[in-house]
């Protein structure tokens, strides 16, 4: 039974945490999937490439408000694909070989299969074929296993297939239908990729609007604006899945009836969940949450004293920056046991990259009211700055909430163009505990440029 000084289970942010500091010490590195984990591979990275190439797709449809007109001639998808993967893939198969075959890693065994504990401190691994398990042992493990896409229990499901976004970006071909099952991040990001690529894409979500975590403000924005897109289907129970002659059909029940949507495939965008489950941590005593995710505490250290955990497997935020940062807390705490430092959770933004684009950074205004806090607000459109008049943009905007004794900023929301570059001042000052006045006069702000659009929305502020 080999034992190791440190285990580490999965190789997203969890690749990133052995480098040359630990290179004393003997660590055994555990994978069941593709190198590199959900971001790079089926997550931040090809989404995002694919949502450039459907911003491209999509120009055309807004240009004449310019006085230019343009025609979009076709889209390509099995270039676009292959283009994405063709860059993608070769970084997971690198990554492995570093790891597995690079003299850097001398100290570093790698496991191609699947962990699962049977024990405290003990890691059963299955692997693909024949060879036989192995058990490790080992005095520090780090836990990075992430999460999975949920399947809600919709009768015929499983029978009529499905995609997930493990597997959407992999399609032979475009559907000329597609139905999406969910109204999140992953619904509304891919929602724009198939339409503005020419697919015909309906929107089925249980709750009565998009990306309902967001701000009010925000959500209904983006649900108005998703609407004269895509087939936005509301407060709707999917009943039942099934084949039809030409394709798959889904049976919903709404606040109108019974109705039927078809498609030629089912996205399902449901959410997700930790894989706390499947590596069984409860059998190394290591204590999770009623959702899953493994408890941590400041130090990122499990109930488990010398078992760590990071990114979507502990975090319900679920996002990349967050699974690095705490990747480097984990770092940090294995290499100074003496001089631990804290996670840092404060202030942690999303953007979502949809269109138009959302962003956001601190408290909703209605987690403001459930906190009782004491708030001013602000808004302010990007039709009412200059940048947003030569986009001729009629409906974004920035939606800021401070505390009226202080001036500090306590959230930070919008929709509109480049808003995931747009707010990155905000989550500054926010970090660094900038007054809103300060900040907006105490710094040029670049004329005519978009982030004039935070300046005045700064300066709008109900602020004595
Ligand atoms: C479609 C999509 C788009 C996204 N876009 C963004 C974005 O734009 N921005 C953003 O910040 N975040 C985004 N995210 C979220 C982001 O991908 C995750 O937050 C991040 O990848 C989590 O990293 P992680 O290291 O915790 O887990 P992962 O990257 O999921 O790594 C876990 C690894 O552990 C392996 N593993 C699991 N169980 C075992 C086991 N028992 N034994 C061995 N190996 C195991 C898995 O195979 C996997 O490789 C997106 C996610 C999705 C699905
Ligand atoms: N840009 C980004 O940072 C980015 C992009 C994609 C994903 N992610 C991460 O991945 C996570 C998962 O994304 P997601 O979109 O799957 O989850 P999500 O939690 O954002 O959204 C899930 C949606 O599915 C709906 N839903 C759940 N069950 C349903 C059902 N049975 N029928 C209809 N609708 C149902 C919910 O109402 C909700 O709207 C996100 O929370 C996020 O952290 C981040």
């Amino acid at each position: 039974m080999p034992h190791y000084d440190l285990v580490i289970v999965g190789t997203g942010s969890g690749n990133s945490v052995p480098g040359p500091e630990f290179a004393d010490r003997k660590i055994a590195i555990v994978e069941k999937g593709v190198f590199g984990g959900t971001c790079l591979n089926v997550g931040c990275i090809p989404t995002k490439m694919f949502v450039y190439a459907a911003d491209v797709a999509a120009t055309p449809a807004h240009s004449a408000r310019y006085g230019v007109d343009e025609r979009l001639d076709g889209v390509r998808w099995p270039d676009i694909r292959d283009r994405i993967f063709g860059r993608i893939d070769p970084i997971a198969e690198g990554g492995a070989e570093y790891r597995t075959n690079h003299e850097d890693n001398r100290n570093v065994d790698v496991y191609r299969g699947e962990g699962r504990f049977t024990g405290l401190r003990q890691l059963r691994v299955q692997f693909p074929g024949e060879r036989p398990d192995e058990v490790l042992t080992a005095d520090r493990f780090v836990l990075a296993a992430g999460g999975r896409p949920v399947v809600p229990e919709v009768p015929g499901l499983a029978e009529t297939g499905f995609h997930t976004s493990d597997t959407v970006m992999r399609l032979d071909e475009l559907p000329a239908r597609i139905v999406i099952i969910g109204g999140g991040y992953i619904a509304a990001e891919f929602a724009h990729v198939f339409a503005s690529f020419g697919v015909a894409v309906t929107v089925v979500n249980r709750s009565g609007a998009l990306l309902r975590q967001e701000d009010e403000d925000i959500s209904a924005r983006f649900t108005e604006l998703a609407a004269e897109r895509f087939d936005v289907r509301l407060e709707r129970k999917t009943l039942r899945a099934r084949r039809t002659a030409k394709g798959v059909a889904l049976d919903l029940e709404g606040p109108r009836g019974a109705e039927t949507v078809e498609a030629d495939l089912i996205l399902v965008a449901a959410g997700r969940r930790p894989n706390s489950d499947l590596l069984d941590v409860a059998a190394t005593g290591v204590v999770t949450d009623e959702t899953g995710h493994v408890v941590v505490d400041d130090y990122q250290e499990t109930s488990v004293e010398g078992i760590y955990a990071l990114g979507d497997l502990s975090s319900p935020l679920e996002l990349k920056h967050v699974a690095n940062h705490e990747a480097r807390v984990v770092q940090h705490n294995l290499l100074h046991p003496d001089a631990r430092i804290k996670a840092d959770h404060r202030f942690v933004p999303h953007a979502v990259f949809t269109a138009p684009q959302v962003a956001s950074v601190g408290l909703t205004e209605r987690e403001a009211v459930r906190r009782g806090l004491s708030y001013v607000v602000s808004k302010q459109d990007y039709a009412g700055i200059a940048y947003g008049w030569a986009m001729e943009d009629t409906t974004g905007f920035a939606k800021l909430l401070a505390d009226p004794a202080t001036g500090q900023l306590l959230g930070a929301h919008l929709i509109g163009p480049q808003a995931s570059t747009v707010i990155q001042p905000l989550i500054q000052a926010m970090s660094f505990g900038l007054d809103a006045r300060s900040m907006a006069r105490g710094q040029y702000w670049i004329h005519p440029a978009m982030p004039e659009l935070i300046e005045n929305a700064l300066l709008n502020l109900p602020l004595d």
